[in-house]
């Protein structure tokens, strides 16, 4: 079964709290009990034994949250350390902070006082969370550049680092954290274990998040009828957020079941022919293109296509003629040639772009979109897209575009710049609101790979899939597989914004299985597994 959880932006989470304190049924005191009880709850479980624990608690909630984390761990034998602001927090927090105040002390939240005290088993950072309104500078920037990154003194913190709701000064809309250590490649020991509240935000899943996050929890802290309320009182549908990620530590309260996969086995009672699942077509290349779209029509045929044609151009089709002998293959040399080809209306998707060649990938497409196919758009098809203004207008609601980043940023030349932008206030704007807007804009479903994978709809609802576990799937021809996966999915009739999400995690479930050593040519041959498992 494919599982999965709703995703919240920080206002909308905002949003649900207030109800729920407006309701008069539950306290903001009590919420900041619950939310520093799971915290805690987490930390006791991952170290049973009573150890040295630091709390650096902020100005705001989040820093009321760790008053109480360090409260609950000092009840449990804990030696707790606090570090805090010198602020007058808002009602809860500064109730949590007095309470706090009766059983210890309160060093200054500063290098020096991080410095000065006992190494500790522990830091719990709650510095900032969903308050955070612009990237941390001074002397927070420089405690939280020590605890996420390499101290001056050459120590770790990170590895022990158990971060409230959120590592501090990331933004938990975007991903972004210009204040924390830069460059992927340093973050060799991230934060050992995230507890966030209610439900992921987008932060966590994409951006830096994942590899500032470490391990994520979500907790319930008993907001799920505000939840379904404030959402209800829209008036509308909400444009759902969605997470695949099957290893997501989610309450059951959030779990969504996707029942997507039950579509995937072949009904038994049903009397189908090949024809019921599809005829998916595979737009080939010219000469000495190389096995692109050939990973292409393996993996649509694997998904479980009724029937896969390749299609090459005459004088390519001998290259084409190697296994699987279940693909079928046609000469379709220009868009005359796929003109009439589309005449038989079984042929139900379509994939274009890898090996195809630029010029022949225009010059299919301007045939290929107007007749309303389920198309997957990949490598030289978006390089085609980029370059035709006229074919960009064609595309429709069935079509998928899979860019990575720089496929993406020929496309939407503009989007792309904001996404790199250096923000200097929250929300910053995100690769998620990049594919969003470019779904809107061209009016078909936008695929922006990576290890962070974003899937918008024109509607406004979007997925994201994150895959920071399996960097051995960034290989040679990955993405073709990935393009014949989602063009089968839509040949079995999976509409346009499922058949890309389902790929996605098929895709990267089928890297899962095998580990590293991976080759773009065996996840194919791992989809009858994932498809096992999934049932
Ligand atoms: N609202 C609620 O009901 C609950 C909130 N909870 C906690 O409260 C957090 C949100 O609390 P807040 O809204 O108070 O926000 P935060 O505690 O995240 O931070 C807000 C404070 O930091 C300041 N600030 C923001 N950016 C700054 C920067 N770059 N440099 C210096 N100061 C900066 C703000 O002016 C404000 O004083 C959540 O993440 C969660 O941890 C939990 O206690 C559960 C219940
Ligand atoms: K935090």
């Amino acid at each position: 079964m494919l599982t999965g959880t709703e995703v919240l932006t920080t206002a909308q989470m905002r949003a649900i709290e207030s109800a729920a304190m407006a309701s008069g049924q539950v306290t903001g005191l009590e919420l900041m009990e619950r939310a520093g009880r799971a915290v805690a709850g987490h930390i006791r479980l991952r170290w049973p034994k009573a150890g040295c624990v630091t709390v650096l608690c902020g100005p705001g909630n989040n820093g009321g949250d760790g008053y109480v984390v360090a409260r609950l761990l000092h009840r449990a034998g804990w030696r707790v350390r606090v570090l805090g602001t010198e602020n007058m927090p808002g009602p809860d927090a500064a109730e949590m902070k007095q309470r706090w105040a009766e059983i210890g002390g309160i060093g200054p939240l500063t290098e020096r006082g991080l410095q000065g005290g006992p190494e500790s088993d522990v830091y719990v950072d709650a510095i900032f969370g969903t308050g955070l309104t612009r990237p941390p500078e001074g002397e927070i920037a420089s405690i939280l550049a020590r605890i996420f990154g390499r101290g001056g003194d050459g120590a770790y913190h990170c590895s022990r680092v158990v971060a409230v709701d959120c590592p501090s000064g990331l933004c938990m809309d975007s991903g972004k954290a210009p204040a924390l250590p830069p460059g992927r490649g340093t973050f060799d020991s991230p934060a050992r274990l995230t507890v966030a509240f209610d439900s992921p935000k987008p932060g966590h899943l994409i951006g830096l998040g994942p590899m500032l996050c470490g391990e994520l929890i979500v907790a319930d802290i008993g907001l799920i009828q505000w939840r379904e309320r404030n959402l209800a009182s829209r008036g509308r549908r909400p444009v759902r957020l969605e997470a695949i990620w099957p290893r997501f530590d989610i309450p059951d309260a959030r779990r969504i079941e996707f029942s997507l996969t039950d579509r995937l086995g072949k009904h038994p009672f049903a009397s189908q022919h090949k024809y019921s699942h599809g005829h998916a077509l595979v737009l080939a290349g010219g000469p000495a293109k190389g096995g692109a779209a050939r990973l292409s029509a393996r993996a649509a045929l694997r998904i479980g296509a009724g029937l896969v044609t390749l299609a090459p151009p005459q004088d390519a089709l001998p290259e084409y003629s190697s296994p699987p002998d279940a693909l079928m293959r046609r000469a379709l040399d220009d868009g005359d040639a796929l003109r009439g080809a589309l005449d038989d209306t079984r042929i139900n998707a379509a994939c274009i772009g890898p090996g195809c060649g630029i010029d022949r990938a225009a010059a299919l497409l301007a045939v290929l979109l107007p007749t309303g196919r389920g198309t997957v758009l990949d490598a030289d098809a978006l390089t085609a897209l980029s370059q035709d203004p006229g074919l960009m207008a064609a595309l429709h609601g069935r079509c998928i575009l899979t860019p990575h980043g720089g496929e993406f940023a020929r496309l939407f030349p503009d989007l792309a710049e904001k996404v790199e932008a250096t923000p200097s206030q929250w929300p910053a704007y995100s690769k998620l609101d990049a594919a969003r807007e470019a779904a809107a804009r061209c009016g078909a479903v936008v695929l922006l790979k990576g290890p962070d994978t974003v899937i918008a709809a024109p509607d406004g609802r979007a997925r994201i899939h994150s895959a920071f576990d399996i960097p051995w799937l960034a290989t040679a021809g990955a993405g073709d597989v990935l393009a014949g996966i989602i063009t089968g999915l839509l040949a079995r009739g999976f509409q346009p914004l499922d058949a890309a999400s389902l790929g996605t995690l098929i895709h990267a479930q089928a890297a899962r299985l095998f580990g590293p050593g991976l080759i773009a040519d065996d996840l194919s041959e791992m989809i009858p597994q994932v498809l096992r498992d999934l049932a």
